[in-house]
């Protein structure tokens, strides 16, 4: 059993769980475009709240999540993700309600996704993206998430890290393609990944962003190399000394 089905197996539960205790609405909201900051020339750093993480343990768990937020959007953060997930990285839907209450930047809710009531419950705390990971759906299921979520006025993050995977979600033609560069079952990081897959991902049309594993102006500059409109960063932005002096280094 790796990492990632014990997570899964947890969003089961909680999904059962938010079926059962909520009534979350299709509200339709104004949302900030991803698409359209991606678009813009220079790359679109999208900074993270990642309290922690299960490769990585206790990155900044007391950290002050709005001011966090509000120092990444006054210096340059293009987005913003938060880690919603409680058990295994210490987040929680508070937190993201917390950051749309001080930033306009679009906002990612990420968490491991399997079922609409997850992007209900996303859209209603403020995010204005969500995150569809190909390892952890069936292709036809990512599917019909993704469309659903289009149908709120979310913008997608379709997930991958391997050719299968990418080869697996294309027919959904997706506007974001993220690579994440760590292996979610090995937690095994190589920016590679994105160099690997970056050809065949901006060949079919979409936007491509680079996750995890970027701490440096070197990293930054190699998958914007590759391709990469987008850099998705969390620990070292979690961790740095300077939030001024990282996006400094980041911002290429
Ligand atoms: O970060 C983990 O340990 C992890 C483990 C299992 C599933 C997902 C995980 N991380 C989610 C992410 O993709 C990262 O938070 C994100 O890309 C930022 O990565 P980093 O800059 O390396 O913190």
């Amino acid at each position: 059993m790796t990492i990632l089905d014990t997570i899964l197996a947890q969003k089961v539960r909680e999904v059962e769980e938010l079926k059962g205790s909520t009534v979350l609405s299709e509200e339709q909201r104004v949302h900030a475009s991803l698409v359209e900051k991606l678009k813009q020339p220079g790359i679109t750093i999208i900074s993270e709240i990642k309290r922690a993480s299960p490769s990585k343990g206790d990155l900044n768990v007391e950290v002050d999540v709005p001011a966090q937020a509000a120092a990444y959007e006054k210096h340059g953060a293009g987005a913003i993700s938060v880690l919603t997930d409680s058990q295994f990285f210490k987040g929680s839907f508070a937190d993201l309600e917390e950051v749309r209450g001080v930033v306009d930047v679009p906002l990612l809710c990420k968490d491991f996704v399997i079922d609409e009531v997850q992007i209900q419950r996303a859209n209603a705390a403020g995010a204005d993206i969500i995150l569809l990971i190909a390892a952890a759906l069936e292709p036809q299921r990512l599917h019909q998430l993704y469309e659903y979520a289009k149908t709120l006025g979310l913008d997608v993050i379709v997930e991958v890290h391997n050719e299968e995977e990418l080869e697996a979600v294309l027919p959904v033609q997706p506007d974001i393609i993220g690579v994440n560069n760590r292996n979610l079952k090995t937690f095994e990081v190589d920016l590679a990944v994105t160099e690997r897959l970056a050809p065949r991902v901006l060949a079919a049309g979409s936007l491509l962003i680079s996750e995890s594993g970027i701490h440096s102006r070197e990293d930054a500059l190699r998958v914007q190399a590759a391709g990469a409109s987008g850099i998705l960063v969390g620990e070292a932005f979690m961790k740095a000394d300077s939030l001024e002096s990282m996006f400094a280094g980041l911002r290429v």
